[in-house]
């Protein structure tokens, strides 16, 4: 967007990159202020973005983790830790946020997904992928260690689908993935070409009890919990066959950082696969009507869905990420439906009590 305003001499800073990009020893709960990063996260108040804060605030310290997004933050969030607007469209506002507030560590959740992209193509592009360049170029200026997750969508139709591998055919027919693709691989040549130390994790569809999906295909996976607690009826819009790959957040996030704090030389990739658990719409029902035996789910199938959906993995092979950095779900779909309905429950019931 920008590009008229970018430095010129960003490749001969990449000598400084990872300086002063401290890690903390795995395993302590906190690490001293010297090791601290200062971590920025883009597109913040989506799904994903405030537990992660939260889980680096208790790691690092609440003023060291900034969200971030061109949202305005409901109360919990604005109230409890540093929260500003920022546009990754807009690379000279970026750049000095990156500058002003010494941010070492930068997590990039701006995006549009899959299910919304579709139906917007141009903003989807605008973000995906002008978010990333502008991410990518500050990151690399700066000496930045950048983090952005990929998807299960980065891979499509013509990839093996039960498991992917790590490197397999990439063939995504969704804008998303389309642009998650691109991440992954200026990413991986910003890295190679330049040192940035870019890191990346292909998510399964991630489910999570108090914070909503933002437009995705394996949306349903949530709004299951909640229709199951409030009404006890749901309507699914993928067919009761469709297997895709699953993740509690807590696993996710706890992944995230993990993958942040794995010493450089132990990653032998940049791009991990990281899998916990596979299921489908009927499967997952079943396994909360073991819970709340009145749970009716009815099938009104989105095409546009179900087409993405039909061209993702079943399942996603992680045992790089197992072997390198030491990956490890705790969440199968047993204890994800236990701690979700727990949570949404007690949600409702606090919301019924004021
Ligand atoms: N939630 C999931 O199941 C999965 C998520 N991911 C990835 O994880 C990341 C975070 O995902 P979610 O939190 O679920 O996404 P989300 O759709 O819930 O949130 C994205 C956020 O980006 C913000 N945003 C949009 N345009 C922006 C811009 N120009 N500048 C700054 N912020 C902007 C939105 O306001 C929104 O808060 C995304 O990159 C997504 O692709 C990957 C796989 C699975
Ligand atoms: C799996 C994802 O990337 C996301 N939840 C989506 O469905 O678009």
């Amino acid at each position: 967007m920008h590009a008229g305003n970018r430095p010129h001499s960003s490749v001969a800073r990449l000598t400084s990159s990872m300086r002063g990009v401290g890690s903390c020893a795995s395993g302590a709960s906190s690490c001293a202020d010297a090791d601290r990063p200062k971590v920025l996260i883009t597109g913040g108040l989506g799904q994903l973005g405030v537990g992660l804060a939260k889980l680096l605030r208790r790691r690092f310290g609440e003023n060291n983790v900034i969200l971030s997004d061109i949202r305005k933050p409901p109360n919990h969030v604005y109230h409890h830790g540093p929260f500003i607007f920022s546009d990754v469209l807009d690379y000279t506002s970026l750049r000095e946020t990156v500058v002003n507030n010494n941010v070492s560590w930068l997590v990039h959740y701006a995006a549009v997904l899959s299910a919304v992209g579709e139906n917007n193509v141009a903003l989807a592009k605008e973000v995906n992928i002008t978010g990333l360049h502008n991410v990518l170029d500050i990151a690399t200026e700066h000496g930045l260690r950048l983090f952005v997750p990929s998807t299960i969508g980065a891979f499509g139709p013509s990839s093996p689908r039960d498991p992917t591998p790590d490197l397999c055919v990439q063939r995504p027919r969704t804008i998303y993935g389309v642009s998650k693709v691109h991440a992954e691989l200026m990413g991986e040549y910003y890295h190679h070409r330049y040192g940035l130390d870019f890191r990346c994790l292909r998510y399964p569809g991630i489910i999570s009890a108090d914070s909503e999906p933002g437009g995705g295909t394996t949306d349903y996976a949530v709004q299951i919990f909640h229709a199951a607690v409030k009404s006890g009826l749901f309507e699914c819009n993928l067919r009761s066959d469709t297997q895709l790959p699953m993740m509690y957040i807590d696993d996710c996030l706890r992944a995230t950082l993990e993958f942040l704090e794995a010493p450089a030389e132990t990653l032998l990739n940049r791009t991990y696969n990281i899998h916990a658990m596979s299921f489908t719409p009927h499967g997952l029902a079943q396994e909360i009507q073991r819970v709340l035996p009145d749970l009716k789910v009815t099938y009104n199938v989105d095409a546009v869905r179900q087409a993405i959906a039909d061209g993702w993995p079943m399942a996603l092979e992680d045992t790089a990420a197992r072997r390198d950095w030491g990956w490890k779900h705790e969440y199968d779909l047993a204890e994800l439906v236990q701690a979700v309905l727990a949570h949404v429950t007690t949600g409702n019931q606090l919301a019924r009590a004021h």
